[in-house]
């Protein structure tokens, strides 16, 4: 039988006005201010076009010129990911060394736990390719194949992981020290201390497993976190929404209770004024319920559909009860509601851009391998081993998913005039849109959200998971012909 959520009854009006969306004037002045804060300004989002919002040229753009650089609102790397790349937890550059990478790598290798594979996508990515809009371009991934590996001995792991062992010209890849969670979780670890608080503040003080923790049950937090890791890592970044949420409404709470002179205490009335705002960052993505925005497999019957979308419902009742026994808030109460985190879970599903971060450690190998002749030879009697432990294993990139603001205004093309491409100097979780065609003042700015060499009817049937049919240039050209 179906489970029903009470706080969707209960709050049914607020959840209503959550999910409105917001005013016109409103969301222009939101979008007109995000983009006066980032370093691109060339574009502006108009956001009643033809398909909603969407994103526009406001200078002229050359062929492989940079559109746009976001800051994510969140996001989160894929967990069988942090087992290969050991990265800031709140803006993805790699951290350590290159050594306590390849060394963490090799461990968690050698306990049959890495995911052995640069292509390698989770168990949420499998059962589901529709959650990549416009994959940040980093080339070819090569296969992997597991069974070429000459493992290294335990002591040359643990010596690459406590920096006693050190690469030949490592120093010329230098990363910034880690730099632990002051919760205590010794999960998260940051490039700097600027990093570890932004996170703190923004939702991993209430996330944290730590001893600092502000969830009010550590031990539900986890068994929240295992579900996801076992079922579909999105959970993770639903629950960093409503932690996000949260906190946004405690701090107005406080900001606004300063202005009268009042002291905060603790209420269980929802000051929806308040919530509206908290929310407001969310209000502005595209949403639908997760479970109805799900493609149909292939291999699941049309009859069998409605059995199908009601799997990812429990599935997501489920990791919601989970997730309120950790942190449920009475003041912020609707965000607890399954439709909220089903359509919290669907924006993600519509707008995520995957995260891509390109690996230092290929760059090192690369280097070594450009080095001339003689030095080359000497520097690969040490680093052979560790590459042939390696094996095709060594360029993983740091791999996650997150919702951009601004990118995720950008509609679809099959015939697209930018990508997401990541150059060679962006080492963090950015999303970098650069043009492909040159681009007019007044030019909508497009993307693809799928691989768009496909034939027509492949497109479509992709598209048909973000709720509509291309009528492109080059879908209504292979239409008619
Ligand atoms: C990532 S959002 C893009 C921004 C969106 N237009 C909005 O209003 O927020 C993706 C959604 O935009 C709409 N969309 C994007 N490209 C489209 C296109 N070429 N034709 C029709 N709808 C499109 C679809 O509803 C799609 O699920």
């Amino acid at each position: 039988m179906e489970s029903i959520c009470p706080l969707d009854v209960q709050f049914a009006p607020e959840i209503s006005a959550l999910l409105q969306s917001p005013p016109s004037h409103k969301a222009q002045e939101y979008f007109d201010n995000l983009i006066a804060t980032r370093p691109c300004q060339g574009i502006k989002v108009k956001v009643d076009g033809d398909h909603g919002k969407g994103v526009y040229a406001d200078a002229e753009f050359k062929e492989g010129e940079l559109v746009l650089k976001d800051q994510m609102l969140l996001g989160s790397q894929h967990s069988t990911n942090k087992m290969d790349c050991f990265v800031c937890g709140s803006c993805f550059r790699f951290i350590g060394s290159i050594e306590l990478q390849i060394g963490r790598k090799l461990y968690f290798q050698g306990l049959g736990v890495s995911s052995s594979n640069p292509c390698h996508s989770d168990s949420s990515d499998a059962e589901d390719d529709s959650c990549f809009i416009g994959d940040a371009n980093l080339g070819e991934c090569s296969a992997s194949s597991s069974n070429g590996k000459i493992p290294v001995s335990e002591e040359v792991v643990e010596s690459l992981m406590n920096g006693q062992l050190v690469l030949p010209h490592s120093d010329k890849f230098s990363l910034p020290l880690p730099f632990p969670c002051s919760g205590g979780c010794g999960e998260e670890n940051y490039c700097s201390k600027y990093c570890a608080d932004i996170d703190w503040q923004n939702c991993h003080s209430l996330l944290c497993t730590g001893e600092k923790s502000k969830s009010s049950c550590r031990r539900a937090l986890s068994k929240f976190v295992e579900h996801a890791n076992d079922t579909n890592d999105i959970f993770i970044l639903a629950a960093k929404v409503i932690a996000m949420t949260s906190m946004r409404y405690k701090n107005l709470k406080e900001a606004r209770l300063k202005e009268v002179g009042s002291v905060a205490s603790n209420t269980a009335t929802v000051d929806l004024s308040l919530l509206l705002e908290a929310w407001k960052p969310v209000s502005m993505g595209y949403k639908r319920r997760w479970w109805e925005c799900i493609a149909l497999p292939e291999d699941v019957d049309k009859c069998d559909e409605v059995d199908f979308r009601l799997q990812f419902k429990e599935l997501a009742f489920e990791s919601l009860q989970l997730l309120k026994a950790a942190i449920f808030d009475a003041e912020c109460a609707p965000l607890f509601s399954l439709e909220i985190y089903g359509q919290i879970i669907g924006m993600f599903e519509l707008n995520n851009l995957d995260l891509v971060v390109a690996s230092p450690v290929e760059d090192y190998f690369l280097y070594v391998d450009d080095l001339p002749q003689s030095p080359r030879k000497e520097v690969e009697a040490v680093t052979r081993p560790i590459l042939e432990a390696l094996d095709d294993d060594y360029p993983i990139y740091c791999q996650g998913t997150a919702f951009f603001p601004l990118q995720s205004c950008m509609n679809h093309s099959c015939c697209p005039n930018a990508k997401a491409f990541k150059r060679e100097n962006d080492r963090d979780g950015q999303a970098t849109i650069v043009a492909i065609t040159p681009i007019r003042i007044g030019e909508q700015v497009t993307i693809s959200y799928i691989d768009e060499e496909l034939p027509y009817e492949e497109r479509q049937k992709l598209l048909a998971d973000y709720g509509f049919r291309c009528k492109c240039s080059k879908c209504m050209d292979e239409k008619v012909n």
